[in-house]
């Protein structure tokens, strides 16, 4: 009987580096605008009773020959009981005859794919605020997101200062911490607005169904990756926040079916980050930018592919 391998967590962080993932992210955001990707709306299950949520995130990534199903779970209020918020495997499929090729432990693909996604929007959408100037980034939240964005941003910008919010002191205090012995110039924050009022780029990474980052503390020029609060009813920005950005999303359609964001605040999205990276939108006249970030399969099946191939490869060698 053939095994199907499961790649650990262990495999999964020694083979991804942001390096490769950022332009196999943007690949897979340029192709999904395209239209090279079948992607339906995930699938998400309420567990009502445990306030939880299960999602299925299926892709096959025409260009590539790809296909992957990513499984994950929701359970927002999982930091009380200090347990991640997530947890999730990816089954990655042979797309010419359906045989699977490998479980792999997703949670460190997930940050990582995410926060991919969210550098390779930055570098885009800050073009014309001059990245080179971008001294400050502001991170709200302190988990596992906050901790690879960090990683992904600085890895195409050095910023000077980062400062760290977190709602729980002890948390933000703890990432800064263990973050500065490779970036000296993080710092954490306890007020968000002094957090946020000079910063060039903004990424809230929470797991908060209310605003945390509110328009009025916003400079005249920034760039903002909102990558939390994925239910129809969970906010990160308040309505000002949306109104005063040109807003970009990964998926229309994602977007409007699942964003408290965008749906409450009935605000125009102005295009597909995809669409910008296949130069099919230019970048418009407003100094202030947003990725609205869901999350996409098209995304899950690009990393998972990377993860493949160095086992494989891998795999040759021993
Ligand atoms: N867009 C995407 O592709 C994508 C992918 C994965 C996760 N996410 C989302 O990113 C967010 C962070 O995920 P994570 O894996 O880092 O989770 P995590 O549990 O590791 O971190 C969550 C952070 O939010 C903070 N927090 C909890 N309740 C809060 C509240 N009421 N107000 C403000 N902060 C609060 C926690 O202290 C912690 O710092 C979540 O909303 C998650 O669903 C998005
Ligand atoms: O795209 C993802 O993997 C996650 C799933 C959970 C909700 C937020 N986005």
């Amino acid at each position: 009987m053939l095994r199907i391998p499961l790649i650990t967590e262990s495999q999964v962080k020694k083979f991804l580096t942001y390096r490769e993932l950022i332009p196999a992210i943007k690949k897979a955001l340029k192709d999904f605008s395209n239209g090279h990707v079948m992607q339906p709306l995930r699938q998400v299950t309420s567990v009502e009773k445990h306030q939880g949520y299960l999602l299925s995130m299926a892709a096959y990534n025409q260009q590539q020959d790809s296909l992957s199903l990513k499984v994950i779970s929701l359970y927002p209020h999982n930091h009380k009981k200090n347990l991640p918020m997530h947890e999730c495997k990816v089954f990655h499929f042979d797309a010419s005859t359906g045989q699977l090729l490998a479980i792999i432990e997703a949670e460190t693909l997930t940050h990582m794919r995410t926060a991919a996604a969210s550098a390779a929007a930055t570098e885009k959408l800050l073009q014309c605020l001059a990245p080179k100037n971008a001294k400050i980034l502001a991170v709200l939240g302190a988990g596992d997101q906050a901790r690879s964005h960090v990683y992904a941003l600085m890895s195409i910008h050095q910023y000077e200062k980062i400062f760290v919010w977190n709602h729980t002191e002890e948390k933000g205090r703890k990432l800064v911490e263990e973050l500065k012995p490779v970036f000296p110039g993080i710092e954490f924050c306890p007020n968000v607005e002094q957090a946020v009022s000079n910063a060039d780029v903004i990424t809230t990474v929470t797991a908060s169904f209310q605003p945390v980052l509110l328009g009025k503390w916003l400079k005249e020029a920034v760039h903002i990756n909102c990558v939390g609060a994925c239910r129809p009813d969970w906010r990160e920005l308040d309505d000002d926040c949306m109104n005063k950005c040109d807003v970009y999303v990964d998926s229309y359609i994602g977007a409007t079916a699942e964003s408290g964001d965008i749906i409450l605040s009935k605000v125009k999205v102005r295009a597909e980050v995809g669409e910008v990276i296949a130069g099919k939108v230019t970048k418009g006249k407003n100094t202030r930018t947003l990725f609205k970030s869901l999350g996409m399969a098209a995304e899950d099946v690009a990393a998972a592919s990377l993860v493949l191939q160095h086992y494989q490869n891998k795999q040759q060698d021993s």
